[in-house]
């Protein structure tokens, strides 16, 4: 099922008297429970459409259906509170608070999230994600005291704790290692698969393409080839 629709998308920046149009009117479907990764060239646009696609910033033309829904004729709070319920995020580094524990981390994904769940309920899914990224043992350290990997690992819990329905990540397995990469990569297949999460990421690293079920290649704010 098509849980994404994104139909001739165009971004143009303007800096000063200068118009750069970044995307050049991109169409793209994303599936329920697949990953796409999105490739190209430095600058061929491919973080812009993930940042359109997630409702971080307008598009300049088309439109971004999410679930049936136009996100490109809503307003601010309307948009939020998709991105605060039912989207997830990860980027090249974890941004952990570092004065909170890992557990404390994913506590405050849950207060974002405006979360219905209890505190009890709260401690015992943060328990169960933790279980399935394999960091529950480490639920009381602070981050400064944690690998590479496991800051990401972390940093993916945190973005799926509210059982958000998409995944956004831009560039997930760039600070890592090739080992940890290809760690945080099956993690996120994983994921995907028994959580049912759509996945769209952004890479340079051919090794991780492997590990999605869809290619698009960008260049020059258009796709090549899906
Ligand atoms: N906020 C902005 N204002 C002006 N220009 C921008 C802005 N964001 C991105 N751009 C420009 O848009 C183009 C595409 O950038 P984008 O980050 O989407 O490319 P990318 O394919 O993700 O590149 P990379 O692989 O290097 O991260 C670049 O020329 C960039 O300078």
């Amino acid at each position: 099922m098509a849980i994404f629709t994104i139909k001739d998308i165009k971004k143009t920046f303007t800096n000063g008297e200068v118009k750069e149009e970044v995307l050049k009117g991109i169409n793209l479907t994303l599936h329920e429970g697949e990953i796409t990764a999105l490739v190209g060239a430095s600058g061929s646009g491919k973080s812009t459409l993930l940042t359109l696609a997630a409702g971080l910033q307008p598009a300049s033309g088309g439109q971004v259906l999410f679930e049936g829904e136009n996100m490109t004729e809503m307003n601010a709070e309307q948009i939020r509170k998709i991105r605060a319920g039912k989207f997830g995020f990860v980027f090249q580094f974890a941004h952990l608070v570092p004065f909170l524990t890992v557990e404390e981390q994913l506590l405050l994904m849950f207060n974002a999230s405006e979360t219905t769940l209890k505190k009890h309920e709260q401690t015992k899914e943060i328990n169960r994600i933790l279980k399935l990224v394999e960091m529950d043992h480490r639920k009381r350290a602070y981050p400064p005291s944690l690998s590479g990997g496991e800051k990401q690992r972390v940093a993916l819990a945190r973005a799926i704790i509210h059982q958000p329905s998409v995944l956004f990540a831009d560039e997930p397995t760039a600070s890592l290692d090739s080992k940890r990469s290809r760690d945080v990569m099956r993690l996120i297949r994983e994921l995907t698969r028994t959580l049912n999460i759509t996945t769209l990421m952004v890479t340079h690293d051919e090794d991780m393409l492997s590990y999605a079920d869809h290619i698009v290649k960008m260049s020059d704010g258009l796709v090549l080839k899906e």
